[in-house]
Formats: structure tokens, sequence, C-alpha cells
């Protein structure tokens, strides 16, 4: 069955979601800040400033104006950077249809309040409950999705049918689509992930190797899944695609703008210029900040959060950070096989 969807955002994820529901012969409704891209979008049917070179389905209509975006829509799907989703649903709120879906693929915490954002959801929009709320997350680069490259995801929900309907509304021959029930913990991978991709960047721009990286990735994934299950994430969540999925496509992609922006650190630039120069949201770098809170708010070990925290907002040199992680004390490799229950 055909849906009328709007997505909210059209930044390189918000499109790269509306060519996939126009694929699957959606009516697409996408919600752009800027009229100037609106207009590029419904004319000339690309966006050039975050997915170039890649023409857009002709059934993607782009509005400026949120009140005729939403209103009546039985689905919206939020692609808008973390530090934006609590601003734009209350924007959202006196349009969105009562019984509305709604589907968010951001990846990251509200810094401020060090929230999730289906939590940040559910504080701001009264229509929203978590039978009707699913998050998208998993391996999934944008510049690949719009070229139809196959790729895997999840859909998380505390819903049955809420997920039910997100893999039908999504799911085709290019765009495999799996559910989990654990909406939680897609939420906290999907985040964690861009702080590791942001370490597995800069080890590659210091210079290390494919040992460094594995080492990162690995023992990255043990800390995302220390905090995760602090924060009630199921452990299996972790192995899935929410989680080491999307640590290999972050952390081993040059489409990652995590990856990148680490990248550029290792060489020696300052995150400023870095962040100026990527022109894109760079997830990670907020993330850090919130996991580091999160992880001494919780008492979670996070030991390559905690030297990440310390390159980017203490000014820590990158090589110390390396040292000090290969220099801490002595440790069981997994501490529920310590015989001193440590
Ligand atoms: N790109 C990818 O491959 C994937 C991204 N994601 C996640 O999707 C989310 C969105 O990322 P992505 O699309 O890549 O980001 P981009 O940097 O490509 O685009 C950001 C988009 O958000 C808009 N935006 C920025 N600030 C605000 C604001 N304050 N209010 C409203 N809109 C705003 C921008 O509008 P404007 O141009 O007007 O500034 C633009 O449309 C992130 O959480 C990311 O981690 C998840 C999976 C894959
Ligand atoms: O989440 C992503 C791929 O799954 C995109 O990662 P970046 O935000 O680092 O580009």
């Amino acid at each position: 069955m055909k849906k009328n969807v709007t997505v909210i955002g059209a930044g390189s994820w918000g499109t790269a979601l509306a060519s996939v529901l126009a694929d699957n012969g959606h009516h697409v409704t996408i919600w752009v800040r800027d009229p100037k891209l609106a207009d590029q979008i419904n004319t000339k049917h690309v966006n050039e400033k975050y997915l170039p070179d890649v023409e857009l389905s002709t059934h993607i209509v782009a509005s400026t104006d949120l009140e005729s975006a939403v209103t009546g829509k039985p689905i919206v799907l939020l692609a808008v950077p973390s530090h934006a989703m609590r601003q734009i649903c209350r924007q959202l709120v006196p349009f969105l249809d009562p019984e509305v879906l709604l589907i968010h693929a951001t990846k990251g915490f509200e810094l401020e309040s060090l929230k999730r954002m289906s939590e940040v959801i559910m504080e701001e929009v009264p229509v929203a409950i978590s039978s009707r709320l699913a998050v998208l997350s998993g391996p999934s680069h944008a510049e690949e999705v719009v070229l139809r490259q196959p790729t895997t995801v999840v859909i998380a929900s505390e819903s049955g049918e809420s997920m039910l309907r997100s893999q039908d509304l999504l799911m085709n021959a290019n765009f495999r689509v799996y559910t989990n029930p654990d909406l939680v913990g897609a939420e906290i991978a999907g985040a964690l992930k861009n702080i590791i991709a942001l370490g597995a960047g800069m080890s590659d721009g210091l210079g290390y190797g494919d040992n460094a990286k594995a080492a990162l990735l690995t023992r990255g994934l043990a800390e995302i899944s220390r905090l995760g299950m602090k924060l009630g994430a199921m452990p299996p969540t972790f192995a899935g695609l929410a989680g080491v999925g999307d640590l290999i496509a972050t952390c081993t992609s040059k489409h990652s703008r995590n990856w990148r922006a680490g990248y550029l650190l290792g060489q020696g630039k300052e995150l400023d210029d870095v962040l100026e120069h990527m022109g894109m949201v760079v997830e990670g770098v907020r993330t850090t900040n919130a996991a580091f809170a999160l992880a001494r708010r919780e008492g979670v070990d996070m030991p390559i959060t905690t030297v990440l925290y310390g390159i980017l907002f203490e000014g820590k040199d990158p090589r110390q950070g390396v040292e000090e992680l290969m220099r801490r004390g002595k440790t069981f490799e997994m501490s529920y096989l310590d015989p001193n229950g440590a």
C-alpha cells in the first residue's frame, strides 16, 4: 500500500531515506529549511549541498512549509541532527496527526539532558507514544543508499506493529530492513559508534595500522556495550547491525564524516577548523561529550571515550592519548571471566 510520508530534514540522510521511500512508490514530501534547496530538489531533482552528483526521484516533493508538509500525514520520519531534535519536535507539535507513526533516524544524544532521541520526542510531542515510535539504525551511508547499493538496517520499537509497519514502508531489494524490539539498544549503539569512528579516523590520521583499528573497534564495542547495558539496552543488540555492523561501516569508510573528522584531527588539525571544513554534522563530537558525562554519572569505565574527550575538549595530544590507553593497568578482556569478580 502506498503511503503519504513526510521526511523532516533534507541533509544527506533525510534525502537518502526520501529516495528509498520514493523507490517504494510512496508519496514523499521532504521538509527543507532552505528555500533554494527546496527549489533545487523540485526543479532539478538534485541536492547539491549534501548529495551532489545524484539524480533524485521526480516523485520527491520538497517543501519549506512545515504545516502543509506534516498536516494529515500518517507517517513522519525525522532525520535531523541530534542538536536540532527538540526544537524541530516543538515546531511539529501543532500539525501532527493524533495517530501519526514517528520514525527517527538520528544518531546522537541531547547533550544538555543526556537523553536519547526517543526520550526527547516523547517529552515534546504529546501524540508520540511508544506504541507508535520507531528508530532506524544500522550501517547505512547515505552516499551508498542513494546509489541503491545493498544496505541492511534495523528498525527498533517497543511496538511489534510499529516495527512491521516501518519495515513494510522502507524495505526493498536494495534496502533490507530487520526488526529488533530493543529501541534503547539501537539508539545507544547508533549514537556511541560515532565516538569510535572519530577514534578510528584519528588512528589512521596518526599513521597507525590495522592492529590499532581492530583494537579500537573491539574495545570500543566493549565500552559501548558496558554503558548501553547500564542504560537498559539488551546485550545482543550490540552484536547486531546497530552495534558491530555500524561500527564496521563507520570506522572503515571514507564516507563517514566522523571517520574523516578524526582523520584530520589525527593529522594535527584543530577541531574548529575540522568542523568548519566538514560542513555537515559530525555527531561523534557532541556524543563524546555526552557519553563522557553519562559514563561518569553511571560509574561506567569508558577509557577510549575518556581519552577522546581529552583530545577533543582538553587539548590532549592524540599520540599521548594512545599511549595512555596502551599503558593502562592490566585487565581481563571480559570482566565477567575474571575469577576475582572484578
Ligand atoms: N548521512 C548518513 O549517512 C547518515 C546519517 N545518520 C544520522 O542522521 C542525522 C542527520 O544527519 P545527516 O542528514 O547526515 O546530516 P547533514 O549534515 O547531511 O544534514 C543536516 C541536515 O539537518 C538540517 N539542520 C541542521 N541544523 C538544524 C536545525 N537546527 N534545525 C533544523 N534542521 C537543521 C540541515 O539543514 P540546513 O542545510 O538548512 O542547515 C540539513 O538538512 C544525524 O544524526 C546522523 O548521525 C544516520 C545514518 C546515516
Ligand atoms: O551513521 C552512519 C552510517 O551508518 C553515517 O556516519 P557518519 O555520520 O560518520 O557519516
